[in-house]
């Protein structure tokens, strides 16, 4: 490769080296460098090799190599080693250049990063990307956000190693400003890690209530990818309850049931406690893998107390539509919970967040992608300002038809002792969503008898707050009354 290259990147991972190779399938020429130099020699010697991208040795090498303005995309692991590359890059540049993070940044690091390198007199763009190692080859989910100004120089190559959905449009376009990219991004992780554990208790439900072999589990999981749960964590679960291990095995059986967690799922639910969004399901999800994770302390109370004895004799068909439905109605929920978090988000941050193409987005090649992402896209088209998407006409026709079966589920479950924390949160919040009056009027007493937190009345307009001395041996003085 003589010319200089179209686009530089830095880190050749699982995720650098496969967009590497997908850009340059695309028609661009790439520049690569990675902190271990070894591991770029071996990629051009090998999946590099004859194609058209170029090694180089060091930061400086990789910035001299490419086209004006310079863009300089990292995929390094997320935290100091961005900002360490921010540093490394920074004094080869020039006016205009461009710097990308396409790691799964936390959305402040990224705000604060846009800050820093515009300050300097240049340009950034944190990225979400999403797929794994085959989107990133063959077209992932790019949520992009930053300095708005640099988004007409990479829009190109984005868009085009990019995934398609509906003949042809990119899951990829401008998010917004500063750390919007990284947000949706970290959202959509949230997501992911619900729809996982949604998926995990149904697996469990199967084996243990329903006393499925893997082959019927197998065959479930595939014949539920053709409908209305068609997604790619359905159709993975399908392929994975399948495989075998040398011995014959199941290979899940064999895996140790301890779930790790790099951060994102934590940093969802994080901002959710941050912006006063419900976002139960989610957050179960997060803390059902802390609680797996606790190994040594759940073997000692494996010890300590007796599980309920399994006693499930109904229809078993019947129990599996209705355990289908209860997935559906916990999908449902998280989304509506996830979208939520998104609208507070776009307000509190300035982001003028585009939903129903945040839905697009994900309809391709990320790890959520789903035949129900059309139908928040078409929620959002119909009505921009949809205040919450259990409002909308598709998601109240489902939510109402999956209740029954969903019920069902959630107590069989819990008669017979199997956690399904995300199915059995998902419903509460639905009940709670839906009642006009929640008991926090007893909740308001207790604040007000304790600390003179005071109250308001329904029978009064709101903003007008009262306290009653409750126990005769208070004084007038009251809280002031706030929310946090
Ligand atoms: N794997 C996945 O499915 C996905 C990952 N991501 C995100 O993409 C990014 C890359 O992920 P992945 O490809 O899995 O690779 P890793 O997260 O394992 O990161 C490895 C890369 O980071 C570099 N690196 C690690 N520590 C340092 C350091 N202290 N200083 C400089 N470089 C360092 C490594 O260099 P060296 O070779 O020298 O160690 C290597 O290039 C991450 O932010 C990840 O969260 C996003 C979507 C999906
Ligand atoms: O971003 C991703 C997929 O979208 C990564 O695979 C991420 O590592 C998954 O999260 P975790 O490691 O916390 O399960």
């Amino acid at each position: 490769m003589n010319k200089l290259a179209d686009i530089g990147l830095i880190g050749l991972a699982v995720m650098g080296e496969n967009l590497v190779l997908n850009m340059e399938s695309k028609g661009f020429s790439v520049a690569v460098y990675n902190r271990s130099t070894d591991k770029v020699d071996k990629f051009i010697q090998g999946r590099g090799a004859g194609k058209n991208i170029k090694g180089t040795h060091s930061v400086k090498e990789l910035v001299a190599a490419l086209e004006k303005p310079r863009k300089v995309m990292m995929l390094v692991k997320a935290g100091d080693p961005v900002d360490s590359f921010i540093d490394q890059i920074i004094p080869h540049l020039e006016k205009g250049d461009i710097i990308i993070d396409g790691g799964n940044s936390n959305f402040t690091d990224t705000i604060r990063r846009t800050e820093y390198v515009e300050s300097k007199g240049f340009q950034f763009i944190g990225t979400g990307v999403s797929g794994g190692e085959i989107g990133a080859l063959r077209g992932p989910s790019m949520m992009p956000g930053g300095s708005k100004e640099a988004w007409p120089h990479v829009k190109e190559i984005f868009q085009s190693v990019s995934a398609k959905v509906d003949g042809g449009v990119p899951c990829c376009d401008w998010v917004g400003a500063d750390g919007a990219g990284h947000y949706v991004k970290m959202i959509h992780n949230g997501i992911e890690y619900g729809d996982m554990q949604i998926i995990t208790e149904a697996y469990q439900f199967m084996k243990d209530v329903l006393k499925m072999d893997y082959d019927e589990m197998h065959e479930t999981f595939k014949k539920w990818n053709t409908g209305e749960l068609d997604s790619y964590l359905i159709e993975i679960t399908a392929d994975i309850l399948a495989y075998k291990d040398e011995d014959g095995a199941p290979m899940v059986e064999k895996i140790l049931d301890t779930a790790g967690q790099k951060g994102t799922g934590k940093w969802t639910g994080i901002e959710a406690m941050h912006l006063g969004v419900p976002l139960t399901l989610i957050a179960e999800s997060v803390f059902s893998r802390f609680l797996s994770a606790q190994l040594d302390l759940r073997d000692q109370a494996s010890q300590v107390f007796q599980a309920p004895e399994i006693t499930f004799e109904g229809d078993k068909e019947e129990m599996l539509e209705n355990l289908k439905m209860a997935v559906y109605g916990a999908k449902l929920i998280s989304y509506a919970q996830g979208y939520n978090l998104l609208m507070e988000a776009s307000k509190e941050y300035n982001w003028d967040l585009k939903y129903g193409d945040i839905a697009l987005m994900w309809r391709g090649g990320c790890i959520i992608r789903s035949a129900f992402l059309g139908d928040i896209k078409k929620a959002f088209d119909k009505n921009p300002s949809l205040p919450h998407l259990l409002l909308d006409d598709f998601f109240k026709e489902k939510v109402q038809k999956a209740q029954p079966g969903w019920r069902k589920v959630c107590a069989v479950a819990v008669t017979n002792g199997i956690p399904v924390p995300s199915l059995s949160a998902s419903l509460a919040y639905f009940d709670g969503f839906r009642s006009k009056r929640l008991p926090a009027n007893l909740l308001q007493a207790q604040r007000d008898y304790f600390g003179a937190h005071t109250y308001e009345r329904t029978d009064r307009p709101r903003g007008e707050f009262f306290h009653t001395n409750w126990t005769g041996e208070g004084a007038d003085t009251v809280s002031t009354a706030y929310n946090s």
